[in-house]
């Protein structure tokens, strides 16, 4: 493909991504399915293109405007210091290159040649995020978003009911994979160079699933033991179960629910590939009760929906997704789950709330109030503290509380 060619590949994808229907590795993913004749280097391309626009998407669009292909421009100019009449040929609409700048366009392009960064916003993200960004990172804000802001490595979960983790290395290895021991998990292997894990042998024999290293503590902040009756309350597809599974050794049980039955329906095959024996998949109950956990459960894990912006290393578009009503339907829900799960933990269990944000409305905000209202609850320490972040563990942003149940 001609570099002209990728610029229109990427203002394709751009504009499906921008419909806010599909995440953006699902569409970019897609992209590459139905158009085969992309090689492996164009694809990377294009996908690094993608990329770099949904990372600065916020300034760009402050920059120039939001369109799919004026994002595009914006990355040409500002990101790569391309030159006008450059940018201008590589819009020639000839064969598959993006069709020509109209005179709006030509307008735009005038302004992001003109444009400095006193002209641009201080940071990437939405002016509703940024009081409770500020809160969570303090004098660490700017490291904590350049951070956000940065491609995430691969990292896998290596599957001890199956591997240790330096006999899945050797395996990788082996196949001409090389990979790095996690720094912070005991669990995890980190991929050096670009691969795709799913088409291994290793990962088609539940010796490793992708995983970040954030994602392993939160599991490990579980602390399930073996023979202990676990419930996963927001399981998704079992990411987390599998790594308690582990934990566990396969002895005592986990009940693994979610309201997104098509989610857990996923489950049943990766733990057929895990040889996970001890989780049953459970249909989220139309009442919303567990009563037949009530008091017995010595873990509940409630890992729960939440903004995503721990993520935004490998979502970057949902940073402009997220609304300030979602944040407040997205609270209640954690409210709700929380207030929930209280009752099925037995005294001296633990419940452990998780999610995958950094804003302090999703997190200590959550906790604070559910401590208030359970006073038979009192924090219990984890061994990486509450905050993940990029800036400070090189993983995903994740806050992980572990509350345990007071005997009467
Ligand atoms: C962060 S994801 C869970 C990810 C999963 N634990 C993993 O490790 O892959 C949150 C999950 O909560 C589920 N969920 C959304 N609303 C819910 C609710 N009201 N009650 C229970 N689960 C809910 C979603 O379907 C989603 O699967």
């Amino acid at each position: 493909m001609t570099p002209a060619a990728r610029i229109a590949a990427a203002i394709e994808i751009i504009e499906e991504i921008e419909q806010g229907l599909k995440p953006a590795d699902d569409v970019v993913r897609q992209w590459g399915r139905s158009h085969r004749f992309a090689g492996a280097k164009d694809r990377r391309a294009i996908s690094e293109r993608v990329y770099a626009v949904l990372r600065r998407r916020g300034l760009y669009a402050a920059a120039g405007n939001e369109t799919p292909r004026a994002l595009v421009m914006a990355d040409l100019v500002l990101g790569e210091g391309q030159a006008r009449d450059d940018v201008v040929t590589l819009f020639s609409g000839e064969g598959h290159a993006p069709a020509p700048l109209d005179d709006d366009e030509q307008a735009v392009l005038s302004t992001l040649m003109a444009a400095s960064g006193q002209d641009l916003p201080a940071y990437d993200v939405p002016d509703f995020m940024l009081q409770e960004l500020t809160q969570a990172f303090g004098a660490d804000l700017d490291d904590a978003l350049a951070a956000l802001d940065r491609p995430a490595p691969v990292d896998l979960r290596v599957n001890t009911l199956k591997v240790s983790r330096e006999e899945a290395a050797t395996i990788l290895a082996d196949a001409g994979i090389d990979t790095e021991p996690t720094p912070h998990s005991p669990i995890g292997l980190r991929v050096k160079g670009s691969h795709l894990i799913t088409g291994t042998q290793a990962y088609k024999q539940g010796l490793v699933e992708p995983m970040d290293e954030g994602s392993q503590l939160a599991a490990l902040a579980v602390a399930a033991e073996p023979g202990m009756q676990v419930l996963d309350m927001c399981a998704g597809a079992g990411g987390k179960t599998l790594a308690i599974a582990a934990a566990m050794d396969n002895s005592g049980q986990i009940y693994a629910t979610d309201t997104d039955a098509r989610r857990l329906g996923n489950l049943a095959p990766r733990m057929k590939r895990a040889g996970a024996r001890n989780i049953q998949p459970l249909p989220w109950p139309q009442d919303a009760s567990f009563e037949a956990l009530n008091g017995k459960c010595d873990r509940v894990l409630l890992d729960v929906p939440c903004s995503g912006s721990g993520s935004w290393r490998r979502h970057p578009e949902q940073k402009w997704r997220v609304t300030p009503d979602d944040i407040e339907r997205l609270t209640k829900t954690q409210t709700a789950l929380l207030r929930s799960a209280a009752p099925l933990v037995k005294p001296g269990g633990r419940l452990v709330y998780i999610t995958c944000s950094v804003l302090p409305a999703e997190n200590e905000a959550r906790i604070d109030a559910f401590l208030e209202a359970h006073p038979d609850f009192a924090p219990h320490s984890t061994p990486t503290g509450p905050r993940l972040a990029p800036h400070t563990h090189g993983t995903d942003g994740f806050f992980i509380r572990s509350l345990q149940r007071q005997s009467p």
